[in-house]
């Protein structure tokens, strides 16, 4: 699968402007012929929680219908970042991805709330996996923080996910931990990392950028700088097959001893 992580700032607050800039985005990418695209987190609000209630998309019905039609256009798998989903409940920073038809093929909302950045207080949790099949591969999406938790990215790859896409806004502050927190994930679940962030600044942050595609080897393929960037490359599914066979972690696991 050929994929394109679109790394982009995020105007603070403003969904028209930030919709306006992916479907540009997403037009320029498709010039990489990608089978896949990924945006970041909370790419339409950015992290403006207070005005979420605001600013938030009831139910992402408007964020669904926009991706949707452009995965239909332009004929590609989307993995549409996150965005401020809002109900009756409360808003999710909720992740929707889109097959090349513009069929929702998968949900989720990020379950690890991340306190240092305010999100327990204005977002509620999600409380579901999120797998999804992309062209007959088992994937998993998730959410920035998620990322620090590998009890539970790896329920995803013990059910057989191949690639894990990560949507995400990481300050600058702490690149030395994102890239070492997803090179372990990609070597520990021996799959392949798709990890997209923002770029850019908020009120409150600077962000790191440094998009990257990681093999199941935990080799970085590629990866951006920290500005806005269209970063591709591919992955080789017969890789992940090849070092699950070679070195069995999934065979070998102790799961009766863990808790
Ligand atoms: N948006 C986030 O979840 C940020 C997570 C983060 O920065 C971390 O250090 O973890």
């Amino acid at each position: 699968m050929r994929i394109s992580l679109i790394q982009l700032d995020i105007a603070f607050g403003n969904p028209d402007m930030n919709y306006a800039t992916v479907a540009n985005k997403i037009r320029e990418s498709a010039d990489a012929a990608p089978d896949c695209i990924i945006l970041p987190e909370l790419w339409t609000t950015g992290y403006d929680l207070t005005r979420l209630e605001e600013i938030g998309d009831p139910d992402g019905e408007f964020t669904k219908e926009f991706i949707s039609s452009l995965a239909k256009q332009y004929n590609i798998n989307i993995v549409a970042g996150s965005v401020a989903s809002r109900n009756a409940s409360g808003v999710t920073n909720r992740m929707f991805v889109f097959n090349r038809s513009g069929e929702l093929v998968g949900e989720y909302s990020k379950l690890h709330l991340f306190q240092l950045m305010d999100e327990h207080l204005y977002l509620q949790p999600g409380d579901a996996k999120g797998l999804f099949q992309l062209e007959g591969i088992l994937c998993a999406g998730l959410i920035c923080y998620d990322i620090r938790f590998p009890e539970w990215v790896r329920t995803h790859t013990a059910q057989g996910a191949e690639i894990l896409f990560i949507s995400a806004e990481w300050p600058l502050s702490r690149l030395s931990h994102w890239r070492a927190l997803l090179i372990s994930r990609a070597i520990e679940n021996q799959c392949y990392v798709v990890a997209c962030n923002r770029a850019g600044s908020d009120p409150n942050n600077t962000f790191a950028g440094h998009s990257m595609i990681i093999d199941p080897w935990g080799e970085i393929l590629c990866e951006a700088s920290e500005g806005e960037e269209i970063l591709t490359g591919n992955t080789d599914l017969h890789k992940v097959r090849e070092i699950r066979a070679q070195i069995p972690i999934f065979a070998d696991r102790r799961p009766d001893l863990y808790d």
